[in-house]
Order: structure tokens, then sequence, then C-alpha cells
């Protein structure tokens, strides 16, 4: 096989793995542009056609001349190594290189030159018998060893496995000459050697694929299509039709209910977990953290999606090649790496979320209407930078709904209402094949079933497989630990980076703890009631935004590899640091205004059990937290959730037994579900626990002064006294089991442990649908 390498003006650019590369002037989507007004803006293609290079001049206006002739317009002409083309004030010389004997020598010693080695390490390091230069690999993933003349396939604790025809293998196992062997994408045989399964075959192989939702709401009509490799490929079709169902049919998100998608060969139901990391995929909104850099949002992109064992410099490169091949360092004035997100425009955002996902280089590149929030200038740049991923070996498939996106593809599938396949091909071939003037009035037609069905091109063979179940498994990602850890930290990276809403957060405790001390000129029981309050709603509003406000981020990350478990973790320990902040600085002020500014001989009315009362508003506020993570994890707006959380805290202040007593066993086990009760509860036994009652040596004047000098003698349980004498008559069910601090504790940890769960399966949900 031949390769060839394009001089411009003495600029190399190497021959696109799609066999084409279109020549234009600069500025117009052509995959080789020159900066001349004399050339045309489609001026010229390069095609490889059975392994055979040529030229031809698209009906230029000032054509294209080989070693000082003219070559006639739209006649392929057959390209000789060394030839010298002129185009405009501008030279271009092809070499080509025969590259097929070096491999096929590569193919026959093969088997000798594990026999003379003893053995062949694979994997990613430069450093292997076998090298393949991929993430998914991992460093050194398997060895080929020949022993007692018998050849041997093991995996060496690879992070994505080892495959001997198609099934994961757990132990040397026995190689014979007949056996495929995969990692990743790579096939390796004894008589064939190594080949790049994304080179030899189809990128997308959809088979009779059909999806019905569980309400048997169709989203798509049995279809197939094959999708080649390096193509760019535009969907397309009237609103509701089905375009985003079958994006993430493809994909794997929302798997087909019936049929099979082969991706590169590989079944992607039985391959899923490995196929999932070679795939991007970017929904129609951002799936970045605008409080984050470029550059942060890019590594911990890395750090999550890419093996453990990537080294950090490994990822700096990794980045340095995104950011070039996405053309996102134009200024250059300021590195793109150190702005953040947020101060971007939307098509350098759209690039950013692309860029997460070409972190990983994945082989094929879903995009969910990219272009519609951009404006015409930034779409033309924006497509050019996609077509150009596409022509070095990204297969792209687009969502659109922009005629003017037509010009950059190279098909087009165009879905009919109700999830039917209308038409598939060239997208020139597209508007007249439906004997209409435009695009507009394809939309039109295929809007209605009656059309539409005249068109529908049924698949040439019927899904073989009906799935029950439509989840694919997934797997764990390499170390809990880590992607814990990770999270974390970019978590607390995207706090500390919003500082108005940081600030916003310490403000809280010192302005409602200063209203408190301002308000009451004593302290008294209903000082703890507050106490409480105040901690519930740090911790419920802060956590209540959280998740649906990174929704998109959330599904693209479980998508790939995010542990529901270790999620809710990062969110709650960073909660948590919040709420403990939030906690000393309300104690402190409350304890210190009681201590200090309120008759200050007479000591036993303050706050007392300093560190204590820190600790309990601690561990309320973060069981609040758990409450908004809940609401956050449930509902699908951030509108629903504000609305929800008054509905939420009003039983915990009604319900406390502080305004009104308790009266009914409903109310009382009501209560139990609330923190306000046993927070209140919990932190009037700490008082008690701080310090005895006894009765105080206060001057009648003083009591006078004080005015509930009973209050502050007595124990602050009997100030509560939470039950109503009808109750206490009848017979307390929950007050008389959690009789206790430590019991109180208990019932707060069943209320974590409910909310938990509760939080886990809301996550649960919006797996696939
Ligand atoms: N999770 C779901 N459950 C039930 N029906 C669904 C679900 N998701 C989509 N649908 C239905 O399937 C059909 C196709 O929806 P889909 O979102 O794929 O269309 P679309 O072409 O991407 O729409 P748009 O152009 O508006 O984004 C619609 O009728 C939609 O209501």
């Amino acid at each position: 096989m031949e390769e060839l390498l394009i001089k411009l003006d003495g600029e190399p650019f190497t021959f696109p793995k799609n066999g084409k590369m279109t020549i234009g002037r600069i500025g117009h989507g052509a995959d080789l542009e020159i900066d001349d007004k004399k050339v045309s803006r489609q001026h010229g293609i390069i095609e490889r056609v059975e392994g055979v290079f040529f030229i031809k001049d698209l009906d230029s206006s000032n054509g294209i001349y080989l070693n000082g002739n003219r070559i006639p317009s739209m006649e392929p002409v057959q390209i000789s190594n060394n030839d010298i083309f002129n185009i405009a004030s501008k030279t271009l010389v092809f070499e080509l290189s025969d590259i097929s004997p070096k491999s096929t020598k590569g193919v026959l010693k093969f088997k000798d030159k594990i026999v003379k080695k003893g053995f062949l390490h694979i994997g990613r390091l430069p450093t292997n018998d076998i090298v393949f230069d991929d993430p998914t690999v991992t460093r050194i993933h398997a060895k080929i060893s020949h022993e007692n003349n018998v050849f041997w396939i093991e995996d060496l604790g690879s992070v994505n496995h080892t495959y001997l025809n198609g099934k994961k293998i757990k132990t040397k196992t026995k190689l014979r000459d007949s056996d495929i062997v995969t990692i990743s994408f790579y096939a390796i045989n004894l008589l064939e050697g190594t080949k790049d399964l994304r080179e030899e075959s189809i990128a997308i192989n959809a088979v009779g694929i059909q999806k019905i939702y569980p309400n048997n709401k169709i989203g798509l009509q049995s279809l197939s299509i094959e999708i080649p490799h390096s193509n760019f490929v535009a969907l397309m079709g009237p609103s509701g039709c089905g375009k985003s169902t079958l994006l993430k049919c493809l994909n794997g998100d929302n798997p087909a209910t019936a049929g099979e998608v082969f991706i590169h060969g590989l079944s992607l139901r039985e391959n899923f977990n490995l196929i999932k990391k070679k795939i991007g995929y970017v929904p129609q909104d951002d799936i970045i953290h605008k409080e984050l850099t470029v550059y942060k949002t890019l590594f911990y992109a890395a750090k999550l999606r890419l093996p453990d064992d990537t080294s950090n410099q490994e990822i700096d490169k990794r980045i340095d090649k995104v950011i070039s091949d996405l053309n996102l360092n134009q200024d250059k004035e300021k590195d793109i790496r150190n702005i953040k997100v947020r101060d971007l425009s939307g098509g350098q955002r759209k690039r950013i979320s692309i860029a997460v996902e070409l972190l990983t280089e994945p082989t094929i590149l879903f995009l969910d209407e990219p272009t519609s929030p951009l404006d015409p200038e930034t779409i033309e740049s924006f497509l050019t930078s996609i077509k150009r991923l596409a022509s070095n070996g990204t297969t792209i498939i687009m969502v659109t709904h922009k005629p003017e996106d037509l010009n950059y593809v190279d098909q087009v599938i165009f879905l009919g209402v109700q999830g039917h396949l209308v038409f598939k091909g060239p997208a020139v071939e597209m508007v007249p094949s439906f004997k209409v003037d435009n695009i507009v009035e394809v939309y039109s037609e295929m809007s209605h079933v009656d059309k539409v069905k005249d068109r529908y091109i049924k698949p040439t063979a019927l899904g073989y497989h009906k799935y029950a179940d439509t989840e694919i498994k997934r797997e764990k990602p390499d170390s809990l630990w880590l992607q814990l850890y990770w999270l974390i930290s970019r978590y607390l990276n995207i706090k500390l980076n919003d500082k108005e809403n940081l600030f916003l957060l310490l403000a809280q405790p010192i302005i409602i703890g200063g209203l408190v001390c301002l308000v009451f000129n004593q302290f008294r029981v209903s000082v703890l009631f507050l106490m409480t309050i105040s901690a519930i709603w740090f911790g419920v509003s802060n956590a209540a935004k959280e998740i649906v406000g990174e929704l998109p981020v959330y599904r693209r990350e479980r998508m790939f590899n995010l542990n529901i478990n270790m999620y809710i973790l990062s969110k709650w320990s960073v909660l948590s640091l919040i709420a403990l902040v939030q906690s000393i600085l309300f104690v402190t002020i409350v304890y210190l205004n009681f201590k200090y500014n309120t008759y200050a001989d007479f000591d036993e009315v303050y706050l007392r059990s300093f560190w204590k009362s820190i600790g309990f508003m601690f561990f309320l506020s973060f069981s609040g937290s758990l409450i908004g993570l809940w609401l956050s994890a449930s509902l699908n707006t951030t509108e629903k959730v504000m609305t929800v959380v008054p509905i939420i805290l009003m039983p915990q202040i009604m319900l406390a037994g502080v305004m009104t007593k308790i009266n009914t066993t409903l109310v009382e086990i009501l209560s139990f579900f609330t923190l306000g009760r046993w927070g209140t509860e919990g932190f009037s036994r700490l008082q008690d626990e701080a310090s005895p009652v006894h009765p105080v040596n206060v001057s009648e004047t003083q009591s006078v002064i004080v005015g509930q000098f009973e209050e502050a003698t007595m124990s602050a349980m009997n100030v509560l006294n939470l039950y109503d004498k009808n109750l206490t008559n009848e017979g307390i069910l929950i007050g008389g089991v959690f009789n206790g601090f430590d019991e109180n504790i208990m019932a707060i940890l069943i209320l974590n442990m409910l909310f938990y769960i509760l939080i886990y399966y809301a996550l649960k949900k919006k797996d696939s649908i």
C-alpha cells in the first residue's frame, strides 16, 4: 500500500485516512486550505481509489497545472511520485512511499520473533516489543510467550483486559494459529501479526436496530446503517423524529431494544466497557464546569477518564494535542489554558466539551446539535476543525438542523417522523432524491407520516436479537478511591473558584448568627431550635443545586465509568467541609454573644458545651445536605428544586415540637422523619448533659431582669417539653425508644441512611430509560 505526503510550498500534509482531501481557498472548510484569492472555494480534490491516487480539478476558475500544463476540468489525473502541481501562486509536491513490504515482512516474522526472544511484551510504553500507542492500552498490557513448543497469551493485569476470540482471558491461555487476540481495537494473530481494526473495518454497522421505550412509544423503527471509517455524517430530521434516540442507540447510552450495533466489527453490547472508552459523545448541553479554567477542566477529565497509570506528563501532552487539534489557541496574547470556561465564547465552550472527549482519542465522536447555539461565523471555523478531525481518522456523527452544515459533511442520514429512516447517502444527493427544491421542503414532507411511510428504507436484515433488558452492564472504574479523590479535588476546586458563592455561603452563618444575638438578649431553648433550623437550612440549601446543576456532566461521566457511590461521597464530603466552617462560625458567634454580652455574672445562662455544640450543628448540617442532594438528584430542573426546598423545610419547623407540642401519634410518627425534631431535642440534651440542672443562686432582681429565670434554671428538656399531655397519657411511641442524646444521634443516622438510599436510586434511575 502507498502513502501520500503532500508538500504545499514546503509545508508537509499527510493524506487523510478517509481517502479524500479537498483543496480550496482558506476559510471555506477545505482539507487543504490555500491562502490565495485566485483559488476557488472548492478548487480540487485528491482521492485514493483502490490504492491509486488521483487529483481532479473541480471546475475551478484558475485551474490546476501539472508540470506546467493545465489539467482538464472534472477529470481525474493519476498522481505519480514527485509530481509537481501548481495552484495559483502555490506549488504542491506529491511524495509517494510504499509501506506494504515493511508490514508483510513484519507479519512473516511474527512467530519467529516470539520463538527467538521467548516472549513479547505488548503495551502502551515504547519499551514494549509490540507497542499499541492508545490510552485504552495499559503500559505493559499482556505477554505472548513460547514455552515447550506452545504459544501462550497472558494478561498482565491490564485495565481493559485481553480477549481471546471475543472472550476475556483470566489466566495464561494456549494460543493457536487460528486464534484472534484483541486488545482495545488491535487484533493479534500468530500468522498475520498485528492489525488496527479501525483501519480495516466499517466504523459503525447497525443491523436492524429498533427502539421501543418502556411506555411503548416507538423511538426508532427498524433500520440498518453502515458508516465507513473517517466519515463525517450529518444526522437530520424533524423535531422529535428520533435523532437523539438513534445517537444513543449507536453509542450505547440508551441501547436499542432489538438489533445489534457493531463498532469496528466488535459488538457494542458485548464489548461496551471497552468501546465506551473509544467513543466520544457531546450531548446538546455542555459537559464542562464553568468555574474551572480550561486546563483544569481538561486535567480533571483526563484524571477521571484515562487509565490510572497515565502520568501527568502524558496528560499534559494530550491536553496540548487536543487544544491544537481543535485550533483552540488562536489568541497568541492569552493562553486559553488559563482562561475560565465561563469567560469563553459559545463556540469555544463547545470545542472544550469536544476537547474533553478527544482526550481518550475516540475513534468515533457523536455530537448532538453542536452548531445550534453558534453564530454563522463561529460555525464555519468550528466545522472546519471538526472536518479536519474526520480527515485525520475520527468518524463523526453530528445531529444538526442547519442546511449550511451540509457543506462540510460526507454523508447524511435523514429520519422522518416516528423514527423512520428515509435517506442515507451523500449530502448533494439528498434534496434531488426527494424531488423538491430545498431542505426546508424535505423537512416539511418528512413531517407527515403518510409521506414518510412511502420513503421508509427497511433494514436489509431484521434485528436478530430482542432485548427485554436494554441496560448494558457497566464495569467499575480502575480504582474507586482514586475516582473519589479526583472527584473531591475537582469539586473543591469548583467551589473555591466560585468566590462570590463562597462569600455568600460564609456570610450566611454570620448574618443569621448575628440576628439571633440581636433578637435574643438572653439564652433560651428557642435559640437551640433556631440553631437546628439554621443547620438544616445550611445543609439543604448548600446541596440543593449541586447535582441538578451539572446533570449533563453527571450523565456523560456516568456513561463513561462514574461510580454512583463515589459521586455521592464526593459531593457529601465537600459539602460537609462547608457545613463545618459554617457551624464553627455560627456557634462561635452565638456562644461569645451569650457568654460575654448578656449578664456575664449569670454563668448558667449561655450556650454550654462549645465544642460539642459545633460538632452537633455540623452533624445536623451535613445530614441536611443529604436531603438537599436527594432533591437535587430527584428533580430535573433547578427551578423545581428551589420550589420544593421550602416544602421540605416547613415540616422541620412545624413538627419539631417547639412551635406547638406533638399532640397525636401521627404527628409523632411524622416528626420522626424530621431533623428539626431530633436537632432541637439533641441540642437540649447536650445542654443538660454539659451542666446538670441545679438551682442557681440568683437574686430576685436578677430574676426580674432576666425575666426567664425559670427557664434558665430548668433542664432544657423540661423547657422544651415536646409532648402534649394527651399524648403523654396515651403513650409515647418514638420518644420512648430514642430517649437520650446517643439515641437522638441514632435517629439522625437512620434518616441519613434513608436519604442516602433515596439519592442512590434517584441517580440510578437516570442511567438508561
Ligand atoms: N425516555 C423516553 N421515554 C419515552 N419516550 C421518549 C424518551 N425519549 C424520547 N422519547 C420519545 O421518542 C421520540 C424521539 O425522541 P428524540 O429525543 O430522539 O427526538 P429528536 O429527533 O432528537 O428530537 P429533537 O430534534 O427535538 O431533539 C419522541 O417522540 C420522544 O417523545
